[in-house]
């Protein structure tokens, strides 16, 4: 179970489903004797935050041994800001007053999805190989569909 909730983790820091969450802000603006706003847009790079070499090793490497007990990444938390200290290592649930309220049910429901997968099925990559690289767009899509060689497993 530690290394199933490690491979979650690592996934989500590498590949986060929504690769970037925004904020509006209003700014009053005098100018001239009259007061208007001025509506700015923030835009967090979530995906970028996750694999920032500053705070990662080998941040493009997949490597789930870190979010095990002695590993760089043991104690960091998912849930920016929540564990005490003001650190935003990764953030694949966004963060502050937006942070996603589904996030624990997501995470039950990922970890039996790929426990359920792996029981079953053995999973092969074609002899192609796997393309990894990320379509940017609202959601984190593949470029290249998975393809995979998936085999049912025999269960005692
Ligand atoms: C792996 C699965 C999921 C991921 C990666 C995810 C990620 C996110 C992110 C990044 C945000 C924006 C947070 C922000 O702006 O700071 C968000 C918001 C939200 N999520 Fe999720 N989410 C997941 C699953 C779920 C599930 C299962 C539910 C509901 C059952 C859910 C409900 C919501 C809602 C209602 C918001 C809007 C919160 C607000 O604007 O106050 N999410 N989620």
């Amino acid at each position: 179970m530690p290394y199933l909730r490690a491979v979650v983790l690592e996934s989500l820091r590498m590949h986060p489903p929504s690769p970037f969450v925004t904020r509006g802000v209003h700014d009053d603006l005098a100018s001239g004797g009259s007061i208007g706003r001025l509506r700015k847009k923030l835009v967090v790079m979530v995906q970028d935050i996750g694999r920032h070499g500053s705070v990662w090793t080998d941040p493009d490497q997949f490597s789930p041994e870190r979010f095990l007990p002695g590993g760089e990444a043991e104690d960091v938390s998912h849930m920016p800001g929540r564990n005490g200290r003001d650190e935003m290592r990764m953030m694949p649930f966004g963060g502050g007053r937006r942070f996603c309220p589904g996030y624990s049910l997501a995470l039950v429901r990922v970890k039996f999805f790929l426990a359920g997968l792996v029981r079953h099925f053995e999973l092969a990559p074609p002899s192609c190989g796997v393309d990894l690289t990320a379509r940017l767009a609202f959601n984190n899509l593949m470029k290249k569909p998975l393809r995979a060689r998936v085999t049912p497993r025999t269960l005692p």
